[in-house]
């Protein structure tokens, strides 16, 4: 047949207008082979079983139980999503969907219930995390591990105030040593700490976190605490932890087991509030008070200068060997990106009371001249701007030598709304808009050469938020809290499906 005379069959395709703009059109093939799509999850967050399998108490059981005023709901994770009983079934779902690895935390007093290994390995513990990691590779998803996600030893916090104390050093060595030895021939990416600025400042400052430690004016309802001091010293302990777990990874094993080893840092991206160069500086004094606050020790063996000056002889020193030992302790760093503030210098005293969150001289908002900086999600705090990510990481590439980068969480919620019927609970369009844009900006730093290797999504399914329990939902897959904890794929689910396999 002629060539003209197919042309009336063909027109069809040349007005095919696509659903979303074009730049807006995200697909597989435009990131790197190599590049990891994954999502995440933390132990108390998804496991339950808390009493089960020689598991021993965490603060976050403490913290539930003693407070659960401070819980929405006075929910716990007692059960969860009761991923400890349901694992093959999780793994099953990642990867029909084609994710190829999965970030996960193991639970530190599941391996040594009263924390230290003077108390005893608990064995089914690691054979609980050996079944999990060797049922992850069968289906050919790469396990990245968390260390620590929130959950200290109670029994830690008894003895000596948990990360308070340098104390903790040596035992999270111990906890770090015996999961490289357990698991490292199968995990080859190891994350020391998820978010050290969420446990500092959630826990020890604002006290909406476990231990749930504050001053009394900051009117968390906290008993004890001091939101001036504790954050800085809680900080400065995970920084000594971590450099300690990296450096029994390198002496001990990295030779023979080849993997990699990194931390997770959050944050948000900073917008000065008006052009102004108080403005200009108060944005990168936020910066460095939330990111800079780890980047920096990491990158350089010490705290920005700002804060040094700002918060004076309540921040911790590094000696110099504690300097040696942090500077360049990662292969890889883990970034939690979820939202954007606008920052506005200020004098703020806050009555002379010190807190981390007055020493910044920074007033934070989500609104500019009565403008949001963009779409409210579920959380109060959540507000969308999928630019931020680009932002920060070339912020990141500028700023500390361009370190190699795993996303290891981006997501967004929406309320438990208990009333909706189960098949709108699963349209969650404002969702796929989240992951659309934001892996479009992450495409934009890429091509201006970020060296971003990976990507996990917050998170696999819903699950126990912390402060704010059930009543919000930030995963891309639904949990039936009323009908034994079934899981629905959301259509964001169907989305990732389809991205994954273009
Ligand atoms: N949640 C944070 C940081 C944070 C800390 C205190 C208060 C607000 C936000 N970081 C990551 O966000 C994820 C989403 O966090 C939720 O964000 C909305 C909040 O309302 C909710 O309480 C929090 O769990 C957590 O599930 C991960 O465990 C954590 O690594």
């Amino acid at each position: 047949m002629p060539r003209l005379a197919l042309l009336p069959l063909l027109l069809p395709f040349f007005f095919a207008v696509p659903t979303a703009k074009p730049e807006k059109i995200i697909s597989r093939s435009q990131f790197p082979k190599g590049f990891l799509f994954g999502t995440a999850s933390s132990a108390y967050q998804y496991e339950g079983a808390v009493r089960e399998g020689g598991r021993g108490p965490s603060i976050w059981d403490t913290y539930t139980h003693t407070h659960p005023e401070k819980i929405a709901n006075g929910s716990n994770g007692d059960i969860a999503i009761d991923s400890y009983h349901r694992y093959q079934e999780d793994v099953k779902i990642m990867k029909d969907i084609g994710f190829k690895a999965y970030r996960f935390s193991i639970s530190w007093t599941r391996i040594l219930p009263n924390g230290k290994l003077s108390g005893g390995i608990n064995m089914e513990g690691i054979k609980y995390y050996d079944n999990l990691i060797n049922k992850l590779i069968s289906e050919g998803v790469e396990p990245f591990v968390t260390l620590f996600h929130w959950d200290s030893p109670q029994a830690l916090e008894q003895q000596y105030g948990g990360f308070l104390s340098q104390h903790i050093v040596e035992d999270f060595r111990d906890y770090a040593n015996i999961c490289f030895r357990e698991f490292g021939d199968r995990v080859k990416n190891w994350i020391t700490f998820n978010e050290p600025w969420s446990f500092s400042v959630g826990g020890y400052s604002s006290g909406i976190l476990a231990p749930g430690r504050c001053s009394s004016w900051e009117n968390s309802g906290c008993s004890i605490g001091d939101s001036g001091k504790e954050p800085y010293i809680v900080a400065h302990n995970q920084l000594l932890a971590h450099a300690a777990a990296v450096q029994v990874y390198r002496d001990k094993y990295q030779g023979m087991q080849k993997g990699k080893i990194g931390i997770t840092l959050v944050s948000n991206w900073m917008i000065p509030y008006s052009n102004s160069k108080k403005d200009k500086d108060a944005a990168k004094r936020a910066l460095e008070f939330m990111y800079g606050w780890f980047m920096d020790p990491l990158t350089k063996g010490d705290y920005p200068l700002s804060m040094k000056t700002l918060v004076g002889n309540r921040l911790p020193r590094f000696t110099k060997q504690q300097s040696k030992e942090i500077n360049g302790s990662f292969d890889f760093i883990g970034l939690n990106y979820y939202t954007a503030r606008y920052i506005q210098n200020t004098n703020y005293s806050n009555n002379g009371n010190k807190s981390y969150n007055a020493d910044s001289l920074t007033n934070q908002t989500v609104e500019r001249h009565g403008t949001a900086i963009g779409p409210k999600a579920g959380s109060p705090w959540l507000y969308i701007y999928p630019k931020g990510i680009e932002e920060l990481l070339l912020y990141t590439k500028k700023t500390y030598n361009n370190p190699t980068i795993y996303i290891t969480e981006n997501g967004v919620d929406e309320i438990n709304n208990e009333n909706l019927p189960l098949q709108e609970a699963l349209v969650d369009n404002t969702r796929i808009e989240f992951y659309r844009q934001h892996l479009f900006h992450i495409r934009r730093a890429l091509k201006e050469g970020a060296d971003v290797r990976g990507y996990f999504a917050w998170s696999l399914f819903d699950n126990f938020e912390w402060m704010d329990g059930y009543t919000v939902r930030f995963g891309i897959n639904y949990i039936d809290y009323k009908d034994g904890l079934k899981r629905y794929p959301k259509h964001s689910s169907k989305w990732f499906q389809d991205f994954l396999h273009k």
